[in-house]
């Protein structure tokens, strides 16, 4: 028989009449999905009260715990107070810890069952996603659920074997870069050679880490280095380059991207940090501030963009005197480590330009697709995760005898949210295909807008999502702990990436001014 949870007990078989005599005070079984359970002294500290606990002593509990917790209570406390089964019955609740979920909707088409191969996926990346699934089951989940309420940066532990399994590595995206990377001797998740590596294992990895549906920690766990670490393999200077990738790619140290201010956010040419020629030429100074800079709390490196005489210049920055680290207190969670940046007469060697002085928009520009189109993947993953919980809730809470899904309205409301997230899983794969058919040109030229207004559509999908999933949810969705915590972290989140990496105004803005650059003289 599969138990929801590991037990070193022996657990008997035990008769119902058997366990309804034991229906009082200090004396208390009760039944949920099969197994029993004695609940006699943690009746005392039950977080629900021991009154309403109590009045299953004896009697099956199954459909009034459901109500009220999620399955990952039974795991946690299964091994402490369950003490048989129930003779002749066995669980039926399933178990989807780790393995792909059968709930309608919860997992992308490539792996629904009864569904065709997607022409876009091999073999490999059906090994990646199964590795992801096992790895962030195994490793990730339970710290990301903690830290994520606890604003706490990951432990060093888990950042170093997400670096071993290659994890950091696959979330810089295919490229040449690849090709150096192994040269150094690093290696992508499950043997995959950089030659075979694609946009769609990349596409995986983002979706599979996005899935414990803890945004705050997701960030906090490598964003940093997705976005700060290409300035410096694509344009760092040789006598640090090496150096740099090995430390931040091994996981020893981490780096930051530090381009938006107070006073400047899409318009990014509006930047007021400085970085001036000490007298012997061999230093920039730097003076100014970041904000909204994430991982920059514990990052020992700064991608920075600052203002040169002529134009503007990249800097990476150790942290060191002169570098200041503040929290900023988000809306979502302390986890992704967002910071405000204080730089004060920090001494900078001019071997820390990256790229050429004066090209500093160029080296950041270079990084925005692949920047917007990894932040979609995230969100995408997120709404399919909240849509699963809410179709998982609606089915499992009852309303006036009921369960919710019998309401027309509710189906309403999944119905806006599956089309949605359907869609914009299907358009995502089509301009990732897109991307691994481009080269880096032809997808500035082809690419940018269509990825700026998928972005804008994924984004605008969150925020119905989001809408819908508290409707459903009602206070459990407004509530940081129990049924709706990740609704409710969901609500907290999805206004960020509408923000970021280009606002839904100007990524939108941005889709149809490309395209009509390319507007024939058509007339009607
Ligand atoms: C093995 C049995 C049980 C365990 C280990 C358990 C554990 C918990 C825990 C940890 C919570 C805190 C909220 C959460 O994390 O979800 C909770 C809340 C609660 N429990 Fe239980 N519980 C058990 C059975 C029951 C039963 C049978 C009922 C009867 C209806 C019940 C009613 C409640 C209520 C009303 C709350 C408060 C829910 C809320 O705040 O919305 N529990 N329980």
């Amino acid at each position: 028989m599969s138990l929801p949870f590991a037990t070193t007990r022996t657990l008997k078989k035990i008769p119902r009449p058997e366990i309804a005599s034991h229906d009082r005070p200090g004396d208390s079984w009760l039944v949920i999905d099969s197994i029993v359970y004695d609940v006699s002294t943690f009746a005392d500290f039950h977080p629900g009260g021991a009154g309403i606990l109590l009045e299953y002593a004896g009697k099956d509990a199954t459909e009034a715990f459901y109500g009220l917790h999620r399955h990952d209570v039974i795991v946690k406390f299964g091994p402490r107070l369950a003490i048989g089964t129930v003779a002749n019955e066995s669980p039926k609740v399933v178990n989807t810890v780790g393995a792909f979920s059968q709930v309608p909707y919860a997992e992308a088409p490539q792996v629904r069952k009864g569904f065709a191969q997607l022409p876009y996926y091999r073999q490999s990346h059906e090994d990646v996603r199964n590795f992801m699934r096992q790895f962030v089951e195994e490793n990730v989940r339970e710290e990301a659920t903690l830290k994520e309420e606890t604003g706490e940066a990951p432990s060093k532990e888990l950042v170093l074997k997400v670096a071993k399994a290659g994890i950091f590595q696959a979330r810089l995206g295919p490229g040449p870069h690849q090709e150096y990377l192994s040269q150094l001797g690093f290696r992508l998740p499950c043997g995959i050679t950089p030659k075979e590596f694609d946009f769609f294992h990349e596409l995986i990895v983002t979706e599979e880490l996005a899935r414990t549906g803890m945004p705050g920690f997701f960030d906090g766990l490598g964003t940093g280095l997705v976005i700060g670490l290409p300035p410096v393999i694509n344009f760092g200077h040789p006598s640090i380059k090496e150096r740099v990738v090995r430390e931040v790619l091994s996981g020893e140290k981490s780096i930051c991207l530090a381009i938006t201010e107070p006073t400047a956010g899409s318009d990014v040419a509006g930047i007021r940090t400085t970085a001036t020629l000490d007298e012997s030429g061999k230093y920039f100074v730097v003076n100014g501030t970041k904000k909204w800079i994430t991982n920059g709390m514990w990052a020992d490196y700064f991608s920075t963009l600052c203002r040169t005489p002529g134009g503007m210049t990249m800097l990476l920055i150790p942290r060191g005197e002169g570098v200041e680290a503040k929290p900023v207190r988000t809306s979502y969670s302390a986890a992704a480590g967002t910071s405000y940046i204080t730089f004060e007469n920090v001494r900078v060697p001019v071997s820390h330009v990256i790229g050429e002085v004066g090209q500093g928009l160029k080296v950041t520009l270079t990084n925005f697709n692949h920047e917007r189109w990894f932040i979609t993947s995230e969100v995408h993953a997120l709404t399919r995760y909240v849509v699963a919980e809410c179709i998982k809730w609606t089915n499992q809470r009852k309303v006036f005898g009921t369960p919710l899904i019998s309401q027309p309205v509710i189906r309403q409301k999944l119905a806006r949210m599956i089309s949605n997230v359907e869609a914009d899983c299907a358009w995502l794969e089509a301009l990732t295909h897109q991307m691994m058919h481009m080269t880096y040109n032809q997808q500035a030229e082809h690419l940018a807008g269509p990825l700026g207004l998928l972005k804008f559509k994924v984004t605008r999908t969150a925020a119905l999502v989001s809408d819908e999933a508290v409707q459903i949810f009602g206070g459990r969705g407004i509530t940081r702990t129990g049924m709706g915590r990740v609704i409710e972290q969901f609500n907290r989140f999805y206004k960020l990436p509408s923000v970021y990496g280009g606002s839904e105004e100007i990524v939108a803005d941005l889709g149809i001014r490309q395209a009509m650059k390319k507007m024939p003289n058509e007339k009607l």
